[in-house]
Order: structure tokens, then C-alpha cells, then sequence
């Protein structure tokens, strides 16, 4: 099979952290581009602030592939738990919810890996190409890490292993924070293994209680926090990889120290770096630590995944999105209104008249290029939004009266691919109508609780009889100690 790429591409704009502006997008490679972006720590089901980097990235990936670019996707899943915070000490984050929830560090991680790709492919996030798991790149890691040693950018000390950020002057090149603004803010035992305080931990010696733990040149221990993602995005893009994705509360230290251990061990590191802005709740960052945040479970059970796509794309990926109930509203009825006005083109397309509708398709063709305009200026997804509603003005003006079939495939063919493929909001191909396992959801809610009126009437019989009847349709109810559970 020939690759069927087109030759030139059109002029794509992105807003470049290290550059710090707007820059034309150029692969290293033509016609292909490697992202990698930084992915979850599996400890906790995801909240909204990770659906709107997943969201983010999702969207710059499939407008690349909208413009012919073949994409490998990488986003690596950190299972092994590194310490709580940015000064290589605190708990394990894996290990501690492994203890309060009677699992295996690995079942944690398992288990809410599996709730993440729930959550992301409901919210119709593609699939990474590649998704490497830090556990399974230890070797990778420790090799880098060696390199570091002999090139003398990194030293062992008491069966721990640090980058020495004195050695390496371009550190703090992509945050622009120089080394003297850096804080210290270390405990005084880890402190006394560092040359200098900044200095970040690239191998931990294990403590006896330390479940997760392997053999390294320097003992028994387990990798820092940023050394997977040079690793393992190095492993599967190659040196100048194309574009690092990740959120903005990662740009230092994490992406900083991701970029001097790739590059002080001699391999050219990404090329673009994009970050997204954060989702905010009353003005504060959601986030696992503050305990201020709605996971995306929670969520589905009031809002259709694919409205919560709608609400994170309405706002530009480096602007703040806050996260409120009249959001919600606006969302509701702005999605209800793009798949109102495509599921009525789709309903009239079978029995359509041929006629002409050059003047209606002109004024698609104007709104499919707005929002290219828009996309291709560091993907501006709310102009973008704007175009597909331009468009549904026209279009839902002329359902008003008469469209013949050649204005309605069309319309069809931009709600598809600007709408469906590009900001992938009409999950499943099969059209933008109401999920029914939302409705289903919502309907056994009310089954549940009559069943526990009837219950609490002592009217078992009529009890008893829902639940053979919703038995016999393939709909079990089990009761528990919190309450009666459904399953299909
Ligand atoms: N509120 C948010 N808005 C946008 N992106 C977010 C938000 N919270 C986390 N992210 C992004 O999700 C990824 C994983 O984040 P992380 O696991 O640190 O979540 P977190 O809730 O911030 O956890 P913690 O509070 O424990 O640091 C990172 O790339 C981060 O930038
Ligand atoms: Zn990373």
C-alpha cells in the first residue's frame, strides 16, 4: 500500500512554551509528527482537570491527522508511585491508597488505569498510539540514568541517584526561572544527600517497607518522578521528537528536569512544547491533592460525556476554564443545538430532492474555512465552536424551507468531519443522538427507587415482582450494605 499523504500542507501555527510564542509548526520528518504527552498517575479515578488536558491534546492530535499528518501518539501511565511532591519526599501516592484500599500497589494501578480509559474513551479521547507504563521501562531508565553519571551531570549518593542542576546551565530554559529563584523547601535528611538543594532525585534508594522496588546499579530502589517521560518518550519518538504535550502545573519542574536529563545525556529533546491551562473551580486548580474536584464518574451520571467535551473545547486549550453549573447549561443547549440542527439534515437526507443549493453550500464551504482559519492559529477551538454555529444558523435557515440533497450532504459532511472527526463531538459514528445507556442509567434510578418505596411499605410481593420482571429482560438487582445495586 502507498502512503497516501498529501505534499503540502497547510500553515499550522502553535504557541511554543520554550519559544514563548506563536511558531510555525514544522515536523522534523515530513508528513509525520511524534507527541508525547505526560499522562496519569493511576492512584485515583480522573477528575474534569484531566479530561481537559486529555481533551486538549485529543483535539491537536486528530486536527493534525484532519490534515493529512501521519501522528504517533504516545502518553506513557506512571504506575509506580513516586513521592508526593517536588522535593523527592512525602509518601508513595500508589503505595498509600494501596494501604487504605487492602490492594497490591499493581492492583492500584490496574484498576485505575482501567477506570481512566473508561472515562477518556467515553469522553471519545482516542487511544494513544503507544501507552508505556514506567514499571515496564525500568531498565530504560536506569540506562539513562547511567549516561548521566559518566558524562558527570548526575551522582550517586547514600544508594540515591541526583541530577546535579548546577552542571547543567540550561536548566530552567523552558520555565525561565533561574536557578536562584528555585526553591529549596527541602527536608533536612534529603538535603544532606544533595550537593545542592535544587538538585532532583533520578533513582531512590528503597526503604525496607517499599513494596515497589528493583535492582539498580546503585541498589535496591525505584526511579524519580520525571525520569520515565525522557525515557520512554525517547525510546518511542526518537531524539527531536516533534511536540511535548502536558499541563501547565507541570512546566517546572517536571518538563524542566525532563529536558535537562534527556538532553545533559547527549539527546536532542522535543522540539515544540505545548501546555494546557488548567480547569479551575471557583478560581482554585482541581486537583486530587485539594480534594477539590468532580471525577468524570461522578459527572456522567448528570451530563452526557459528550457535553462535557463540548463545555472543555468551547475554551481554548491556554486559557483557564471554569468549571460551574451554568457551564453546564450554556454546554447543554449549545450541543443540543449542533445535533438538533445534524440529526434533522440526516433525517431528511433519504427522501432528499435534487435542486439547487449552490448559495447554502457557499455558505458552508465559508464556515468550514473560518474554522480551519481557526484551528490553524495554535488551535482555536472556540472560534472554531463558533464556525460549526455560523453554520447552523444557515443551515437550520434553510431546513425552514426547502434543501435539496447536495446542500443537506454538505451540511452533513461539515457537522461530520469539522464537528465529528475533528473536535470529536459525536462520539460512536452512529449520530449525535442521546447516548441510551445515559438513559438507562437514569431510568433504573427510578426503578431502584420504587422498588425501595415498595420496601419500605412492606409491599414485598410487588417488589419481588419488579425484580423478576426486570430479571427476565436481562437487568439484576443485587442488594448490598449500601443499598441496592443494578447491573445488566
Ligand atoms: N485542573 C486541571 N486542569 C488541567 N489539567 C490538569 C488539572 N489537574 C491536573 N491536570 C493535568 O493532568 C495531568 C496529571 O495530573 P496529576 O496526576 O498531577 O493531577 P492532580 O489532580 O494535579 O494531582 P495532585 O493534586 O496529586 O498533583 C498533568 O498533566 C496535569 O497538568
Ligand atoms: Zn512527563
Amino acid at each position: 500500500m502507498t502512503d497516501q499523504q498529501p505534499t503540502v500542507f497547510p500553515d499550522l501555527y502553535l504557541h511554543d512554551t520554550l519559544q514563548r510564542k506563536k511558531v510555525l509548526f514544522t515536523p522534523t520528518t515530513p508528513g509525520r509528527v511524534g507527541m508525547y504527552l505526560c499522562g496519569p498517575t493511576v492512584y485515583s479515578d480522573a477528575h474534569v482537570g484531566h479530561a481537559k488536558k486529555e481533551v486538549a491534546f485529543d483535539v491537536v492530535r486528530r486536527y493534525l491527522m484532519h490534515l493529512g499528518y501521519r501522528v504517533r501518539y504516545v502518553s506513557n501511565i506512571t504506575d509506580v508511585g513516586h513521592l508526593q511532591n517536588d522535593a523527592d519526599e512525602g509518601e508513595d501516592k500508589i503505595a498509600k491508597r494501596a494501604a487504605l484500599e487492602q490492594l497490591q500497589p499493581m492492583e492500584v494501578a490496574e484498576k485505575y488505569f482501567w477506570s481512566f480509559m473508561d472515562d477518556m474513551a467515553r469522553l471519545n479521547v482516542l487511544r494513544p498510539d503507544i501507552q508505556p507504563r514506567a514499571t515496564g521501562h525500568i531498565t530504560e531508565q536506569i540506562e539513562l540514568i547511567r549516561e548521566l553519571i559518566e558524562r558527570g551531570h548526575a551522582y550517586e549518593s547514600n544508594g540515591s541517584v541526583y541530577f546535579d542542576v548546577r552542571s547543567w546551565p540550561n536548566y530552567g530554559e523552558l520555565s525561565g526561572r533561574r536557578l536562584d529563584d528555585q526553591e529549596e523547601g527541602t527536608r533536612e535528611a534529603v538535603r544532606s544527600e544533595k550537593r545542592d538543594p535544587r538538585d532532583f532525585a533520578l533513582w531512590k534508594r528503597a526503604e525496607p517497607a517499599h513494596i515497589m522496588r528493583w535492582d539498580s546499579p546503585w541498589g535496591v530502589g525505584f526511579p524519580g518522578w520525571h525520569i520515565e517521560c525522557s525515557a520512554m518518550s525517547l525510546k518511542y519518538l526518537g531524539e527531536g521528537f516533534d511536540i511535548h504535550g502536558g499541563g501547565l502545573d507541570l512546566e517546572f519542574p517536571h518538563h524542566e528536569a525532563e529536558i535537562a536529563q534527556a538532553e545533559a545525556a547527549g539527546h536532542p529533546f522535543a522540539r515544540y512544547w505545548m501546555h494546557n491551562n488548567m480547569l479551575t473551580i471557583g478560581g482554585e486548580k482541581m486537583s486530587k491533592s485539594k480534594g477539590n474536584f468532580t471525577t468524570l464518574r461522578d459527572l456522567y451520571t448528570r451530563l452526557d460525556p459528550m457535553v462535557v467535551r463540548f463545555l472543555l473545547v468551547s475554551s481554548h486549550y491556554r486559557s483557564i476554564t471554569e468549571f460551574n453549573d451554568e457551564a453546564f447549561v450554556g454546554a447543554q443547549n449549545g450541543y443540543r443545538r449542533l445535533t438538533d440542527a445534524l440529526n434533522e439534515v440526516e433525517r431528511r437526507l433519504p427522501d432528499a430532492p435534487e435542486r439547487d443549493d449552490s448559495a447554502l453550500i457557499a455558505r458552508i464551504e465559508a464556515h468550514r474555512a473560518d474554522f480551519e482559519r481557526a484551528m490553524q492559529d495554535d488551535f482555536k477551538t472556540p472560534e472554531a465552536v463558533a464556525a460549526l454555529f455560523g453554520l447552523t444558523r444557515d443551515v437550520n435557515e434553510a431546513l425552514a424551507g426547502e434543501v435539496g440533497r447536495a446542500g443537506l450532504e454538505a451540511a452533513q459532511a461539515a457537522y461530520r468531519t469539522l464537528g465529528g472527526e475533528v473536535l470529536g463531538l459525536f462520539a460512536g459514528g452512529q449520530g449525535p443522538q442521546q447516548d441510551d445507556s445515559q438513559l438507562l442509567d437514569t431510568l433504573m434510578e427510578l426503578v431502584l427507587q420504587a422498588r425501595q418505596n415498595y420496601r419500605l411499605n412492606k409491599q414485598y410481593a410487588e417488589s419481588d415482582r419488579l425484580r423478576d420482571r426486570l430479571t427476565e429482560v436481562g437487568l439484576t438487582i443485587e442488594d448490598t450494605k449500601n443499598g441496592p445495586r443494578w447491573k445488566k
